[in-house]
């Protein structure tokens, strides 16, 4: 379970403040996974790294019952000058998983042949995508915290496999994403919220949220 109470966000911009969460309230139960859209800019980025731990809400209260993720695509966790082989081992051993899987999985998964024995800071943004979702599926976690659907890689073989191991891993675990297209959400989610005016709208279906959102943003 993953949950916000009275949970508030705002960044100043030197002119105005700029509202992303105003006392919101809302939870993710296991096996419920969720939708969130949102246009660009209102703060998709910032509420999934409120929900991976990696911003901390100006005031209200983050609960997390479960083993939750780091966004889809992070890559800060990941260090340039080391090898993508000593990347995994290492933060296998910070999440108490064996490293000698994490690497063969992700080495497997992550199809870059010998640059994954080279530093990552060597990598194109492609294989630095590749990379970080393989990881990112060589961990085990209840739930998974997606941004703006599967990163874009140009590998469709990639695409494929990655595609096909995420589908299984959602029979068993919980996933989160957020996007400003309806499209995204369709193939992973049960329910959906809106974010609109610093509150999330939950819906139990992505039918009803995306006339809400069809309504506010498009209409
Ligand atoms: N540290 C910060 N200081 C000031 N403003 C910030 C900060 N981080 C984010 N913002 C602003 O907050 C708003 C939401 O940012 P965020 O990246 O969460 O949005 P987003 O919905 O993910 O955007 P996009 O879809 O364009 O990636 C944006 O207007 C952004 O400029």
């Amino acid at each position: 379970m993953l949950e916000f109470e009275n949970v508030s966000k705002s960044f100043w911009t030197g002119k105005q403040r700029k509202v992303i969460l105003d006392r919101a309230t809302f939870r993710v139960e296991l096996g419920n996974s969720l939708g969130i859209l949102a246009p660009n800019g209102t703060g998709k980025t910032t509420i999934i790294n409120m929900m991976a731990g990696l911003e901390k809400p100006d005031e209200g209260k983050i609960t997390r019952t479960s083993r939750v993720s780091f966004p889809l695509g992070f890559m800060g966790g990941v260090v340039n000058k080391h090898t993508a082989t000593e990347n995994c081992r290492y933060i296998a051993r910070i999440y108490g998983l064996d490293p000698d899987y994490v690497e063969a999985f992700s080495r497997w998964l992550c199809g870059i042949d010998e640059y994954f024995d080279m530093p990552v800071g060597t990598f194109s943004s492609g294989m630095r995508a590749r990379f970080s979702f393989s990881l990112l599926l060589a961990l085990e976690f209840d739930i998974y915290l997606i941004d703006e659907g599967m990163p874009a890689t140009t590998d469709a073989e990639f695409n494929r496999k990655a595609g096909t191991i995420l589908r299984d891993r959602l029979q068993s675990a919980t996933v989160i994403v957020v996007s400003h297209q309806a499209q995204t959400l369709e193939k992973f989610c049960r329910s959906a919220a809106v974010l609109q005016g610093g509150q999330l709208h939950m819906f139990d279906t992505l039918e009803e949220a995306k006339q809400l959102y069809d309504y506010s943003h498009q209409g």
